[in-house]
């Protein structure tokens, strides 16, 4: 097997790899399963081993080796960069020759050099004393000499067992937003609530199975910002639950933070507000904090369930059962993407701010309702708010009675 002995400089990333992970998860580069030799990168000592074209490999460090998209990607940024080269700045954060950078490491990793090599030539007309680049220009012309990447595999689609049901999602995700819904009905509900006398809800209900609702104005402009602003100095990166711990997952990409009813009067006028409107009971500790969830450019939950599949799930600490509903609150409008989409239920509900969501996570028997499976698609421009309230089984016995039929 040829041995090369180049390191092609990755353009550095807005996320440094810590230095821990360096070189810990993948085998030396020649003993990588899967990787035609021709096609062998040059010796990476810090990168993990990708299947080349393969996407996501097993590899924690952060990169997913996801080509197919990231040259989609970075394609599409490349020529709206070039477009309009010198006549806006991304708050001086992106540049035409940023996006060239990536791109052509991209097509470098993907296995095509003769790609990875114009598009280095390219940035080094815009910045020409670009040492890096010029030294991976050197190695990539070699590479070619030596015959090394002439007929690059076309790149598959990442196919992983998560995302199974990419096709629909990303059919629902690229909807058009004017759509009509065929919403089934509309209705003031009161619920026999002292609190909704004066003010009932504007319930529009969804869809029947899964039980999914739309109330709207469930909240004020005012309520929506003193949330938003409560939430933002606690944001951190979400977490999923993974076995019996919470972690880190590339397909929920968001920041989140907590918030206690006690946090503020706005959040305790919420809780009641949804008790009203459920006519479930949220005291601790039969449902969750409420969940603020704040999406940037490109953020997105991939399909999901809300309730726990496995009996592990860190969400059974609570000791109040499965999440039996969830209420979703749009805290913000956005631009463009960002629905919520049911996947096998095969409809999305557009952003609309200071609405909520309301659906059942599990039938009347308690099982899962599998029909919930559903997703935040990638906002495309702006940013969402969301806040999540989770309710649980316990305290419900009464406000949600068991049924005997499956079919409930
Ligand atoms: O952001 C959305 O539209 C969906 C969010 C969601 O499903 C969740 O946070 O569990
Ligand atoms: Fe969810």
């Amino acid at each position: 097997t040829p041995r090369f002995t180049f390191t092609i400089f990755q353009p550095s990333l807005s996320t440094p790899v810590p230095q821990e992970h360096l070189g810990r998860h993948g085998k030396p580069v020649e003993d990588s399963p899967g990787i035609p030799s021709r096609l062998l990168p040059p010796s990476l000592s810090w990168l993990p081993s990708c299947p080349l074209g393969r996407g996501s490999g097993p590899l924690g460090s952060g990169s997913t080796c996801d080509y197919y998209h990231s040259i989609a990607w970075l394609e599409e940024a490349v020529s709206l960069f070039r477009l309009s080269y010198g006549s806006w700045n991304l708050e001086d954060r992106s540049s035409l020759e940023d996006a060239l950078d990536h791109l052509a490491f991209s097509y470098f990793m993907a296995g095509n050099i003769s790609h990875a090599l114009s598009l280095s030539r390219e940035f080094l007309h815009y910045d020409p004393s670009n040492q890096r680049v010029s030294r991976n220009v050197a190695k990539y012309k070699k590479l070619l000499e030596m015959g090394t990447g002439a007929s690059a595999s076309p790149l598959q689609r990442p196919n992983s067992t998560r995302l199974q049901s990419r096709d629909a999602y990303e059919e629902l995700c690229q909807r058009p937003r004017g759509q009509p819904l065929l919403y089934l009905s509309c209705s003031y509900e009161t619920n026999s609530s002292p609190h909704l006398l004066l003010q009932p809800a504007k319930k529009e209900m969804v869809r029947i199975q899964p039980y999914v609702a739309l109330y709207h104005d469930f909240i004020t402009d005012a309520e929506a910002e003193t949330i938003k602003g409560l939430a933002g100095p606690w944001l951190q990166r979400s977490v999923v639950a993974s076995g019996e711990k919470q972690q880190k997952a590339e397909y929920r990409i968001s920041k989140s933070a907590w918030l206690k009813d006690t946090a503020d009067p706005v959040v305790r006028a919420l809780d009641r507000r949804i008790a009203a409107v459920t006519g479930l009971d949220l005291r601790p500790p039969y449902a969750e904090y409420l969940q603020v969830v704040n999406y940037g450019l490109g953020g997105h939950y991939e399909p999901h369930f809300d309730h726990a599949t496995s009996t592990k799930s860190p969400l059974y600490r609570m000791k109040s059962g499965n999440r039996i509903a969830t209420i979703m609150i749009y805290l913000s409008a956005v631009e463009a993407g960002g629905s919520t989409a049911f996947i096998y239920a095969n409809f999305s509900v557009p952003v609309e701010k200071n609405a909520a969501l309301f659906w059942w996570n599990l039938r009347r028997n308690g099982n899962g309702d599998g029909d919930t499976l559903h997703a935040g698609c990638p906002v495309l421009a702006g940013d969402k708010w969301v806040a999540n309230k989770w309710i649980h089984e316990h305290g419900q016995e009464f406000r949600r009675p068991c049924s005997a039929d499956p079919r409930d």
